[in-house]
C-alpha cells in the first residue's frame, strides 16, 4: 500500500489515495500505521476518495481508529497532495473537499512552484449543546461555560467535530495536560467524547495553547482546535476578528468576524 507522510504544524498524518482501493476496516489501519514504534508513526490516518458533490472527499481517523468529522491540519495537507499528484488541476485556484462537517474550499499558497501554507474556509461555529454534542443542564449551556470537577471553565464550540476550551492564567506548558486531557475527553458529559484545548493569553492579537485532540492525545497542533480556540476567545472579549495561535508546533492564524465562517491559515508540509 503506497502512502504519503505530510503534517500541518506538526501534526502528521499518513496519506494514503484510497480511489480505487476496496473497502477496508479503515480504523484498525489508522490504529495500526499510527503507531510510532511498531507502525508508520502519525496523529492518524487520511484518505483521498472520489465524490460526486465536491473536488474529492476526505475521511480521517484517528489513533485510536475513531474517525473525525474534520481536521483543519490534515485538510491543507491534503489539497496540496491532490494538486501535486495532479488529481485536481492545478490551475484550480482552490480545491473543494467534502467531509463529514461538510464541504470545505482550500486555497493554496505557493512558494515558486510548490504548495507550502492554504487557507481553508472552515464552515461556522455551533454552539447549541445538542450541537457540540454536549449534555447539559440547559440554565447552565446557556452562556456556553460550566465547571466539571476539575475547577474548569469550559467553553464548548462545533467546528463539525466537538471542542472544548479553557483558558488558564499559568503558561500552557505548565498545564498537566496529560492527566486532566483524558479525563475532559471522556467526561460523560460528552457523548462523542470532546478534543480539549488549553490556552494562555499572550496579547490581543495572539493566544499561546496546547490541545489533547480526542482519539490521539497531545498532538503538536490542531486546525479545528485553533478555530475554536479563536472563536471562544473572540465570544468572551479576549481577542478580535484575527488572532494568532501559537502552539507546540506552529502557528495558525485565524479570522473570524463573529457572525460568518471561520477561516483557518497555516502550514502544509511534507513530513521529512
Ligand atoms: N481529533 C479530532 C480530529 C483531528 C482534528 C485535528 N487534527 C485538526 O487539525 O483539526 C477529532 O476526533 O475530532
Amino acid at each position: 500500500m503506497e502512502f504519503t507522510k505530510m503534517h500541518g504544524a506538526g501534526n502528521d498524518y499518513v496519506y494514503v489515495d484510497a480511489r480505487a482501493m476496496p473497502e477496508h476496516d479503515w480504523g484498525q489501519l489508522s490504529q495500526a500505521i499510527s503507531d510510532r514504534h511498531f507502525g508508520v508513526g502519525s496523529d492518524g490516518l487520511i484518505l483521498v476518495m472520489d465524490s460526486d458533490v465536491a473536488d474529492l472527499k476526505m475521511r480521517m481517523f484517528n489513533v485510536d481508529g475513531s474517525e473525525g468529522e474534520m481536521c483543519g491540519n490534515g485538510i491543507r495537507c491534503f489539497a496540496k497532495y491532490a494538486i501535486e499528484r495532479g488529481i485536481v488541476p492545478r490551475s484550480v485556484g482552490e480545491v473543494t473537499i467534502d467531509t463529514m462537517a461538510g464541504v470545505r474550499t482550500v486555497v493554496p499558497r505557493y512558494d515558486g512552484s510548490e504548495i507550502n501554507a492554504a487557507r481553508v474556509s472552515m464552515g461556522k461555529p455551533r454552539f447549541a449543546p445538542s450541537d457540540i454534542p454536549v449534555n447539559l443542564d440547559p440554565a447552565i449551556s446557556l452562556n456556553r461555560q460550566t465547571i466539571i470537577n476539575f475547577r474548569l471553565f469550559l467553553t464548548f464550540v462545533s467546528m463539525g467535530n466537538p471542542h472544548a476550551v479553557t483558558f488558564i492564567d499559568q503558561p500552557v506548558e505548565e498545564f498537566p495536560l496529560h492527566n486532566i486531557g483524558p479525563l475532559v475527553e471522556r467526561h460523560p458529559i460528552f457523548p462523542k467524547r470532546v478534543n480539549f484545548e488549553v490556552v494562555n493569553i499572550r496579547d490581543d492579537g495572539n493566544l499561546d495553547a496546547r490541545v489533547w485532540e480526542r482519539g490521539s492525545g497531545e498532538t503538536m497542533a490542531c486546525g479545528t482546535g485553533a478555530c475554536a480556540i479563536g472563536v471562544a476567545s473572540r465570544l468572551l472579549g479576549h481577542t478580535g476578528d484575527r488572532v494568532a495561535v501559537h502552539l507546540p508546533g506552529g502557528t495558525l492564524t485565524i479570522d473570524w468576524d463573529g457572525t460568518d465562517e471561520v477561516y483557518l491559515e497555516g502550514p502544509a508540509g511534507r513530513g521529512f
